[in-house]
Formats: C-alpha cells, structure tokens, sequence
C-alpha cells in the first residue's frame, strides 16, 4: 500500500481533475460512498434511526462530509449538521454538497449563529459524530469556540467518526499544536497519507481504515512511501537443517559501560533469538567487571584497547556498534576499526552520535551500514531540535540516507525506515515498546539478520516487523504498562512465526 504526503496527494487531485468541469464533485461524491461503504459494513447495519451529526468545515473535507450525511440521511439515519464556516467561505464543491442535502434536511446549524446550549445538546445527544471539519489541508492551530467545540466531541459519548484524518492533524507529518478530535474510527480516503501515522496521530486515529480507491490519476506520482506490514518484510530464509552454529552467523555487539552493562546484553540475546549462532558482547574492561549476564548463551569478551577490540571482531559477520556505551571518546577509534572491517554494522544508541566524526575519517559508500537512532538520537545527529525533526521526519531520513549511505531506521510509534529511493512505514503504535531496552532489542534482532546474511534493508525490514510483533504479543501477556525488553525478547520468535 502506497503512502502520500498531504502535498502529494493535492497534486494527485489536481492532475485528475485536470481542469475538467464536474470532475472534482465527482471525486468528493466516490469519497463519500467509499466512506460510507467502510461505514455501513461497521457502524450502519442496525443502527437506523439514530442520531448523527455531522461537523463540516469550508473545504473539501466538510464537502465529503455533507455528501456522507445525504447517504447516511437516504439510509434512514437522523442526521443533523453543524456547519464551522458560513455559507459565503465555503469552498465551491463544499457549498454545492450543502445544497443538495439541505433538500432533504433543515437541520442545518452554524457555528457563529447557534447558541452554546444548543451546540452542548446536540453534540451530548448524538450517537455517532461526523468529523469532517479540516481534512489534509489544515495547518497551524485551531483556536477559538471551535477548539471548545472539539473538546466537547471528544468528552461526548458519542462515537467519532474523522474523515480522512483526525480535524486538527497536519497532513504532512500528523502534528498537532492546538486541539484536535480524537476519533474511534478514521476512514481515509483513498490512499494514507504520512499524516495518518507520523506525529501525534497514533493519539487521535482510533482505528484506521483506508476507503476503497476513488481513481486518483496516480500515474505521475512518485511512488516511495509504502506501508511496512509481515507481507510486506518478506519471508525469512529456509535454514539448512544439516548447518551449525558457524553457518548462521556470529554477531559482535560492541557496548556497555558502568552502569550500562544491560544494553549489549540485551542487544547480544536478541541477536540470537533471531536465529543467528553466536553472539558476543565485546566490552571495555573496566566494565567487564561489572556485567553480570542473566544469559550463559551470550559470550561476553573484554578488550583492553583498540587492537585487542579488531582482533575480537575478526570472527564476526555483522556487528552492533553502540548500545549502553556511553560517550567516553576513546571509542571513537573503536567505532573507525568497526567501520573498516567488511561487515554489516548496526549503529545504534551511544554510537549515533559518533557518525559525524567518523565521516570525516572515512569514507562511508559502500558500507553495509544500518543506523536506527530514535528522535532524539536523529536530532543530535543533525544538530537540530527534536521539534525539527517531528515536523519533517521524512526529510531527516532521506537526508540520514544520503550522507552516511545507510539504511536508516527512525523509530517510533510509527518506524519509518529509508533507503535509496525508498521508505517504509511501520504504524503498530504500543506504548509498552516506550521503555529501556527496548532499542537494544530492535538492533540486536536486525545485527542477527545481518549476521545471517540478509542484506541490510531486508534485515532492517524484517526485524522492525518482529520486534513490533514480539512487542503485541509481550502487551498481550503483560499490557502496555507491565512489559519491558526482557518480555519483547521472550515474544521474538512469536514475531518470527508469520515470516517464516
Ligand atoms: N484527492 C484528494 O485528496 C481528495 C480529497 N478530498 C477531501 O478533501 C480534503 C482536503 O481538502 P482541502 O484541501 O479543501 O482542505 P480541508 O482540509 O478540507 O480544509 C482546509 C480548510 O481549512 C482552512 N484552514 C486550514 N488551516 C486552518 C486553521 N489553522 N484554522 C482555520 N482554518 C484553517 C483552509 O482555509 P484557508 O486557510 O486555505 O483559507 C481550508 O479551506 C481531504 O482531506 C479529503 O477529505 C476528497 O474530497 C476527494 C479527493
Ligand atoms: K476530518
């Protein structure tokens, strides 16, 4: 499934109007139906007869939403709209849309002119609320009696229902800098745009449900984005039943410093519960002393200095470069050995920050490099704000791309993982994977993949999709407040299962 940018999808729009008269009203009333059939499969059925309002604002997400509410109001629903614009600043579809269901209906009121108690009783009584105020166009922040009314919806009873995104979202990176409605369901139309999963939106969506196509001229869009699912991270590869432990690979996580001994370990297990044969924690001595390792089937080695680190990397076939490390430069040198060998590298956590230094010590084309910094870690890496790097996630990772010639995996409630001329999203927000070492497990499952010999998009593909998945089944058994890594860990092979 193929993702857009709100300015995208606009210029899709365009082109398939492509000045043609009629054409555009003609796309608002697909939008509608499509709406309306994800709607009747869910919401319609046998709950004629109640009460719904629809909430429309002056542009073409308010036309859509007046054009549901003629279907809705044909299929025997009661439906009463509240307009957020007045008639004269509707968009011209919008205004055409209201004047078709105004036929069937005088239940028509306005913002400006309806008194607060009566705006109170009609939201309070309504069963299902139409949200169709701002769609993908919106931008900024919503204020005045129309902020009060969205957090009115939102503490109704009723249930919500956005149409294309949650009113409130920005399109292009889903932030939200005011209110917004936080909806149970929001049926897109058409296509997902980056808004539907970036930002805050995992808080407001609800459920999501993509609305059958409405013959958007796609043809001269470029298709980048696409949705990251278990379909889409591809099978793992057979294992040779005869293969031992060397046949599988040897991952090498370098990491760990007092206090930190817990990150490479993590990293060191997930390796190994994502199939590879061996893996080892390569840690600095003085910290050796202090980890204590609740898995014998980790090897844990120290090193003394940088030779003693490149001799204990020679067996490795992939390696993580990073985890619980802390910030001391004298593993800088260590990151430039690590970098010069011919393996797959996963730079994660305290070794993101040493990117900068080493570009300018090496050249980086060519390396089989995977960097999965979280929001912060991208910020420091470009030396911005994290507030920059919401407001453009795709921007920082194309950019990641580029200058380090990595696969680069941004992670969050929605992963984004980039690649040459591509990006994949992975929306399985889980609040539970927002805790310590949760990162660490994410590397260690890709670093194991590498060390297996998949190639590192592959790799990086795949084991954001176990990782999430082992993440839903360690929720499932422990919620989102009681989980930690060690639950994500024990879920790994359960990630696995539909990969294989
Ligand atoms: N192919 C497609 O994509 C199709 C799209 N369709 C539908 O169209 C939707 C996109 O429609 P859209 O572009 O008319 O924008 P939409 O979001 O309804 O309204 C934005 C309006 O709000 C205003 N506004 C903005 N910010 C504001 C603020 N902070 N505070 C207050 N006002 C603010 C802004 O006004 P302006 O600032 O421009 O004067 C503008 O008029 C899309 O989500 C989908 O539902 C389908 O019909 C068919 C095919
Ligand atoms: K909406």
């Amino acid at each position: 499934m193929y993702i857009y940018t709100a300015d995208e999808m606009k210029e899709i729009d365009e082109k398939t109007i492509g000045g043609e008269d009629g054409k555009s009203l003609e796309l608002m009333e697909k939008a509608a139906k499509s709406i309306y059939n994800v709607l009747s499969d869910r919401i319609t059925g046998k709950k004629k007869h109640k009460q719904v309002l629809a909430v429309c604002g002056k542009g073409n997400n308010g036309g859509d939403g007046l054009a549901l509410s003629r279907l809705l109001g044909n299929d025997g629903f009661n439906i009463r709209v509240l307009m957020t614009a007045g008639e004269k600043e509707l968009k011209r579809d919008t205004s055409v849309e209201l004047k078709r269901l105004e036929i069937s209906t005088d239940n028509v009121y306005y913002l400006g002119s309806s008194s607060r108690e009566l705006l109170d009783q009609i939201i309070g009584d309504s069963d299902f609320i139409i949200d169709a105020i701002f769609g993908t166009g919106f931008k900024g922040k919503v204020d005045g009696e129309l902020s009060d009314i969205m957090l009115k919806i939102n503490d109704s009873k009723a249930t919500v229902v956005s149409i294309d995104i949650p009113s409130g979202l920005v399109g292009n990176n889903g932030r939200v800098y005011g209110n917004a409605i936080k909806a149970d369901f929001t049926v897109v139309v058409d296509s997902l745009k980056t808004g539907n999963l970036l930002g805050q939106a995992p808080d407001y969506n609800g459920e999501i449900i993509v609305g059958e196509g409405i013959g958007l001229d796609k043809s001269q869009a470029s298709p980048d984005k696409r949705l990251l699912s278990g379909k889409t991270a591809g099978k793992m590869k057979t294992r040779r039943s005869s293969g031992h432990k060397y046949d599988f690979g040897s991952l090498a996580i370098a990491g760990g410093s007092i206090g930190m001994t817990g990150a490479p370990l993590l990293s060191a297990k997930s390796g190994l519960g994502s199939g590879c044969g061996l893996s080892t924690v390569l840690i600095d001595k003085e910290a050796y002393a202090y980890c204590n390792s609740p898995w014998p089937e980790v090897m844990i080695k120290p090193y003394a200095n940088e030779v003693e680190f490149e001799k204990l990397l020679e067996r490795a076939t992939a390696a993580v470069f990073g985890p619980g490390m802390g910030m001391d430069e004298k593993y800088d040198k260590m990151m430039i050995k690590a970098l010069k060998r011919d393996i797959p590298i996963v730079v994660d956590a305290d070794g993101i920050y040493r990117l900068n230094k080493a570009r300018d010590q090496l050249v980086l084309k060519d390396k089989n490099l995977i960097i999965t910094p979280h929001l912060g870690e991208m910020a420091k890496l470009f030396r911005v704000k994290t507030e920059d790097v919401l407001d453009d996630p795709i921007y920082f990772v194309k950019s990641a791309v580029d200058c380090y010639n990595a696969v680069v995996v941004l992670k969050g409630p929605c992963t984004v993982i980039g690649a040459k001329n591509e990006l994949w999203f992975y929306y399985k927000p889980n609040s539970g994977m927002a805790c310590g070492g949760s990162g660490d497990v994410l590397s260690g499952i890709i670093g194991g993949l590498c060390a297996q010999g998949y190639e590192t998009l592959e790799a990086a593909k795949k084991g954001v999709v176990i990782h999430g998945t082992a993440g839903e089944f360690a929720r499932a058994e422990k919620n989102e407040w009681g989980m930690c890594a060690g639950d994500i860990i024990n879920n790994i092979y359960k990630g696995i299962e539909p990969l294989v």
